[in-house]
């Protein structure tokens, strides 16, 4: 039972893993007064461990022990710093199945996914440990003959990192990878909600070898405080976060003042087309991993769900009949596929998108109320008849509800998902050759899935266009965001 820190540290091969103090400059410190601040499991609300809360004052201690750090650590070779990630990798793989408790203990998540997000996680530190040996500069012919140009990539600097909670492993790991392969040093604040999944990484980081100073996590509940730090404190020159659109605004403003580096992973509205000559049963398998991964609570889940005519009532039989045996439960419980959602606030959202869509016409054909688990469980819903008036059109639920909208032709699909602030992921299902092109370059998202509902890998630059993010990661691209580029003109 994850109730308590005891039993928690009981699931566990190697209890030492679950740490609750801050990790600065290579020392696990406490808040300043012994300040503390409660983790809770979402399914049960109870309190599994109580964690440093961070000042603001010990946030700037940390930016200046890895800005003295990252001067020594850039002189490293990248092939140097790619031999101590590649161990910090071979650590998470091994101690795998412990933190994926840890994560389901703080997050709520069915075991089965934290093992896949563990993995996820720890495949960015992989690739980037193969990557800090190929950062590659230039030379280019001269503009003149007695003139030569050199261009050098070298590490940015102290990079301060602010990350979520529904992926509270993957969403660091995808930053500090490229950050540290880079040659930069890192500051992290994970969310309140989840900082023993931050810590653990502190621990294996550690244990690799990673030296003191270079990898910093400063858990705390002072959000403005932190942010404020990381956006005024010149000793940062890159900020990158993951997170809400309305924040991403907050903090952009806030570092607009230093013109601050910054990279954005914000808020997306997913559009999932299905059109009528797509493999009806391939495209229910889709729609169920896209819309329900994590409860609904990921950036890049389906929000809206548009079925062309013609299947439409095909679609929704199918994937009522799939999801009405999908159980809700105790992410540690065998066969578990939707957890309860982070909070209760979380719940009222998704009650507010649904009493909305009923109010404007829509039915409601599975679900529509919380479970009779209660806690912060809700029943997986499908709602028909959607309309582009009711919230869910164009606010994220971040919760296991999937709108169906109905539409006739491409031309209208495709202006009907583009009408929206956000350009995160977008997904369709269809086999015309000539249509997937077409729509492919027509859809204005970052990311866009063909006949697939899951687009998540290292190998890729994941991001989005609009008011969904600047900057991408993953990918040989990943690592740019933390590079500065130097033109070097030589006379010779
Ligand atoms: N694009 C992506 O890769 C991606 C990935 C995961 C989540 N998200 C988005 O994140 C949101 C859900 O996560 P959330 O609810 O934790 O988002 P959130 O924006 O409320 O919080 C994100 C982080 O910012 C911190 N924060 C909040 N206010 C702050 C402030 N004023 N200054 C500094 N930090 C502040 C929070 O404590 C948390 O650590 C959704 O919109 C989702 O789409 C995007
Ligand atoms: O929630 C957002 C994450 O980026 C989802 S993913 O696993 O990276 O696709």
């Amino acid at each position: 039972m994850l109730d308590t820190l005891t039993n928690l540290k009981s699931l566990l091969k190697d209890p030492s893993l679950v740490e609750t103090r801050a990790y600065i400059g290579g020392q696990w410190v406490e808040g300043d007064k012994a300040a503390t601040f409660a983790v809770t499991n979402p399914a049960r609300g109870d309190v599994v461990a109580d964690v440093a809360d961070i000042s603001r004052a010990q946030v700037a201690g940390a930016i200046a022990q890895a800005e003295s750090a990252q001067k020594d650590w850039a002189k490293w070779t990248g092939k140097e710093r790619g031999t101590v990630l590649r161990k910090w990798f071979e650590l998470m793989m091994e101690n795998q199945n412990d933190l994926a408790i840890i994560l389901t203990a703080e997050m709520g998540k069915p075991l089965a996914e934290s093992m896949g997000e563990i993995a996820y996680g720890a495949s960015f530190i992989e690739f980037y440990s193969e990557e800090a040996k190929r950062i590659y500069g230039e030379t280019i012919p001269g503009h003149q003959r007695d003139k030569r140009i050199t261009v050098l990539k070298q590490p940015i600097g102290v990079a301060a990192s602010i990350t979520p909670w529904n992926f509270p492993n993957a969403m660091i790991t995808r930053k500090a990878g490229p950050a540290l392969a880079a040659g930069c040093a890192f500051v992290a604040r994970p969310a309140t909600e989840t900082p023993l999944s931050a810590l653990v990484l502190g621990v294996l980081a550690e244990r690799a070898g990673i030296p003191a100073g270079i990898l910093n996590i400063v858990p705390s509940t002072r959000d403005s405080d932190v942010g404020k730090e990381f956006c005024e404190n010149a000793a940062v020159r890159k900020l990158t976060f993951t997170g809400s659109t309305n924040v991403g605004r907050i903090l952009l403003r806030q570092a607009a003042d230093s013109v601050k580096k910054c990279s954005m992973e914000l808020g997306g509205n997913a559009p999932f087309i299905v059109f009528d000559d797509a493999d009806i049963d391939e495209a229910v398998e889709g729609a169920i991993l896209c819309k329900f991964r994590n409860n609904g609570q990921t950036c890049v889940c389906a929000n809206r769900i548009y079925v062309q005519a013609g299947v439409y009532d095909e679609f929704a039989a199918k994937l009522k009949a799939r999801v009405e045996t999908m159980k809700v439960g105790d992410g540690l419980e065998e066969g578990t596929v939707f957890g309860p959602l982070i909070t209760q606030k979380a719940v009222e959202k998704v009650q507010e998108h649904i009493e909305d869509a009923k109010s404007k016409g829509a039915s409601v054909i599975l679900g529509g109320n919380p479970s009779e688990l209660g806690g912060t469980f809700f029943e997986p819903t499908i709602v028909t008849d959607a309309t582009p008036d009711m919230l869910f059109s164009k606010d994220e639920t971040f919760g296991p509800l999937a709108p169906l909208f109905k539409f006739e032709n491409e031309d209208d699909v495709i202006e009907l998902a583009n009408d929206t602030i956000f350009g995160l992921a977008s997904y369709f299902y269809a086999k015309d050759l000539s249509r997937v092109y077409k729509v492919s370059e027509a859809l204005e998202y970052g990311i866009v899935g063909v006949n697939t509902g899951i687009i998540s890998t290292e190998l890729a630059p994941f991001g989005g266009v609009k008011q969904s993010g600047l900057g991408r990661e993953g990918s040989h691209h990943g690592i740019d965001e933390f590079l500065e580029m130097k033109y070097i003109c030589m006379s010779v």
